[in-house]
C-alpha cells in the first residue's frame, strides 16, 4: 500500500501542537505514513518536531500573530509576509503532494491553509476552544470538514457549520500507571497528587496564588502532594521550603501526570481541558482572563457542566478559598463521563470517510 503523506500545521505553543502529535501518532500506528510539518520558527512546534515525529519534513516559517485590536496598521506588514509564506508553502506541498492537510488553527495556518487550497489539497481543521479562533472561522469555507472540541461551537461557525464535527480535542496516549508517576516523582502512593499547571507556557498569577495556598497548608495539616509547572522565568527557590512541592519549569510528557492526578489546578487552556475530560480528572480552573473573546472561561464552564470541576474567576481567587475547594474537590467522587469513542479515533475515521469518497 502507499504511503498516507499528511501535510500537518499548528503551533506555537502546546495547546496547538499536542492535538496535532495525538492525531499524527496515532495515524503512524495504523498507516505507513510520512509528514510535512509547517512549524513557527523558533516555537514549541519547531523544538518538538524532529523528536516528536519519526518520518517528518519540518519546514519552519517566520510568522507572527496579529496585534489585537486586530485594525491596527502595523498589522499589514504581518499579513503581507503571511501572503509571502503563501509562495513556500505551495512551492513544499507542490513537491510533497500530501493526501491532506491537517491543520490545528492559529496564525500559522493562514499561509498553509490559503496554499492548500490553491493546490486542491483536502483540508481538516480542528478548533480546540468552546469559542473558535480568528483563523479557524475565516479558513472554514476551504475545509473540507472541521472537528470540534464542543457540541456548542458547531454553531459558531455559522454558514459553513454543515462541516462542522464533533470529535472532541485529541489528547496524547499515556503509557505510565500510577506507580510509575508516583516513583518518579518521589511521593507516597498513600497521598493525594495535585498537578498545577499555567497553560504551556506557565502562568506568573497561578505560581503567585498558590505559593499563598502553599504558605497556608505550611501552617496547617494536609497529606497533599504538587506537582506544580512554574513555567520559564520562575525563581524555583521560592518553592523551595515547601517540602510537599516538587516544580519544574516544563515536562514535555505532563500529560502522563495529568491523566494520575488526583486533582488538577488548571488555566483555561482548551487541551488542558481535554486531558482532564479524556483522563477523566477532577480539576479546579481558573481561566485566564486576558484570552480572546474571553475563550479560557467559555472552555471551563464546559467542565464545569460536566461535573469534573469548578471554576474561580481571578479576581476571587484567595489561598482560603484554593484551600477550601481542594479539600471539597478531593473529598468528592468524581462522575464518570462516558466517552464513546477517543476524540483521536473519531477524527481519523471521518477523514478516512471523506477521503474514500
Ligand atoms: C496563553 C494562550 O495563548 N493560551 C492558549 C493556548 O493554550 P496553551 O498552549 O497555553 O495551553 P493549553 O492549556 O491549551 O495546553 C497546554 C498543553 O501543554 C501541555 N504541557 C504544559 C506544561 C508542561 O510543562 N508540559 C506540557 O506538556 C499540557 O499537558 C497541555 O497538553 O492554546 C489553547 C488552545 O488553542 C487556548 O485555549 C489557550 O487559551
Amino acid at each position: 500500500m502507499a504511503k498516507l503523506k499528511v501535510a500537518l500545521c499548528g503551533g506555537g505553543t502546546g495547546g496547538h501542537y499536542y492535538p496535532i502529535l495525538a492525531v499524527a501518532q496515532r495515524l503512524s500506528e495504523k498507516f505507513d505514513t510520512e509528514f510535512l510539518y509547517f512549524t513557527i520558527a523558533g516555537r514549541l512546534d519547531d523544538k518538538r518536531v524532529d523528536q516528536d515525529f519519526a518520518e517528518v519534513k519540518k519546514i519552519p516559517l517566520n510568522v507572527h500573530g496579529l496585534i489585537r485590536p486586530i485594525y491596527k496598521p502595523s498589522n499589514v506588514g504581518i499579513v503581507i509576509k503571511h501572503l509571502m509564506q503563501t509562495r513556500i508553502v505551495k512551492k513544499e506541498l507542490q513537491e510533497f503532494r500530501p493526501d491532506f492537510l491537517f491543520s490545528s488553527g492559529g496564525y500559522i495556518s493562514f499561509p498553509v491553509v490559503l496554499a492548500a487550497s490553491k493546490l486542491n489539497i483536502p483540508i481538516y481543521l480542528h478548533e480546540q476552544n468552546a469559542l473558535p479562533g480568528m483563523a479557524n472561522k475565516k479558513l472554514a469555507k476551504y475545509a473540507t470538514a472541521i472537528f470540534v472540541s464542543f457540541k456548542e461551537s458547531i454553531e459558531k461557525f455559522g454558514k459553513f457549520s454543515h462541516k462542522a464535527r464533533f470529535t472532541g480535542n485529541p489528547v496524547r496516549r499515556v503509557y505510565k500507571n500510577r506507580e510509575e508517576v508516583f516513583e518518579e516523582l518521589k511521593f507516597d502512593m498513600s497521598k493525594p497528587l495535585i498537578v498545577v499547571m499555567g497553560g504551556s507556557q506557565g502562568s506568573s498569577f497561578i505560581n503567585k496564588k498558590m505559593l499563598e495556598l502553599y504558605e497556608l497548608i505550611n501552617s496547617d495539616k494536609h497529606d497533599f502532594q504538587f506537582l506544580h509547572i512554574t513555567g520559564r522565568g520562575e525563581d524555583p527557590q521560592k518553592f523551595e521550603k515547601y517540602s510537599f512541592v516538587k516544580t519544574f519549569e516544563y515536562i514535555y510528557d505532563l500529560h502522563e501526570y495529568v491523566a494520575k492526578a488526583d486533582l488538577v489546578i488548571s488555566r483555561g487552556g482548551a487541551t488542558s481541558i481535554a486531558e482532564i475530560v479524556n483522563y477523566n480528572r477532577r480539576a479546579i480552573v481558573i481561566p485566564w482572563n486576558g484570552a480572546a473573546e474571553n475563550h479560557q472561561y467559555h472552555n471551563a464552564v464546559i467542565l464545569e457542566k460536566l461535573g469534573l470541576g469548578c471554576v474561580i474567576l481571578e479576581d476571587a481567587v484567595t489561598a482560603e478559598l484554593l484551600l477550601s475547594r481542594i479539600v471539597n474537590s478531593l473529598s468528592r467522587k468524581t462522575s464518570t463521563i462516558h466517552v464513546l469513542k477517543e476524540p483521536v479515533e473519531l477524527i481519523i475515521e471521518n477523514i478516512i470517510r471523506e477521503e474514500s469518497r
